[in-house]
């Protein structure tokens, strides 16, 4: 397709009641980008995350998904897009496979295109041997995993994952954060919320949030400059969350 980007988010702005959650948030992704959007407690990037997925709606601004307005032309620009939401929604005493059968059809997919794409899915995260379990059964990376995939089994061009380490252990998180890293790699646009500089490695974009305002967007090594990510981050927003400022 064209060079246009895979996501792209112009001036846009977001209120409940009399406060402003985002505040004129204006960025793009190119295709096969891994993206943190890194903020501090507060910062607004569950409320982006709504708007992106059209949870919640606004009038100020415009959101593109591969070219696809989100409000002029929601399918097509929600068809593009896999989502990770910070609270797990899977069914834990239905197996692997009835998940992600579930969530196919609701994606209209059904019959051997449903199975060719969840067979894909689950292999890309290496999940494909634990069809057969229950949810249940699983770790909590295991379970993220599979999450992933059932966000992946309609073909999406941008993943989004709303901070998907939460909970998980040290090994787990380095896992699931190298696997994203992966299906970026691979050709996926990938934007993911989190507040832990170490999930970011230095090529990676970031666009910084803070109080409903984007502070930066450059590679997490152009962020750092001499330094460190996590040092020029607290320079930034002052280290506060905006929940304790
Ligand atoms: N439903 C709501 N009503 C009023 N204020 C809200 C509501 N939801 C969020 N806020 C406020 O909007 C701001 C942005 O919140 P948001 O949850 O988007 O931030 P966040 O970066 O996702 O934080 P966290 O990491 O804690 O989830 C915060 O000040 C929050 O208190």
């Amino acid at each position: 397709m064209t060079d246009q980007p895979a996501l792209c988010v112009s001036h846009v702005s977001l209120s409940y009641g009399p406060k402003k959650a985002l505040d004129d948030v204006s960025f793009a992704l190119p295709r096969g980008r891994f993206c943190a959007l890194l903020g501090p407690n507060g910062a607004g990037k569950s409320t982006l995350f709504s708007l992106l997925t059209r949870l919640l709606v606004t009038r100020e601004g415009t959101i593109r998904v591969a070219g696809h307005d989100l409000a002029k032309n929601p399918r097509a620009a929600l068809a593009r897009i896999g989502v990770v939401f910070q609270q797990p929604t899977l069914d834990l005493d239905m197996t692997v496979m009835r998940n992600m059968r579930y969530f196919a059809a609701l994606h209209g997919l059904s019959g051997r295109a449903a199975a060719t794409r969840i067979d894909a899915s689950l292999d890309r995260l290496n999940m494909r041997e634990r069809a057969g379990e229950k949810v249940r059964a699983l770790n909590g990376g295991h379970r993220r995993r599979m999450e992933i995939a059932r966000a992946l089994v309609h073909s999406p061009e941008v993943l989004l994952l709303d901070e998907p380490t939460v909970g998980l252990d040290t090994a787990a998180r380095r896992s699931i954060t190298a696997h994203v890293h992966q299906l970026a790699g691979e050709g996926l646009t990938v934007l993911w919320a989190t507040h832990l500089v170490d999930e970011i490695d230095p090529a990676d974009e970031v666009v910084v949030l803070h109080r409903g305002h984007v502070l930066k967007q450059a590679t997490a090594a152009e962020i750092a400059g001499n330094g460190t990510l996590i040092d020029a981050f607290i320079a930034m927003t002052g280290g506060k969350d905006e929940a304790a400022a």
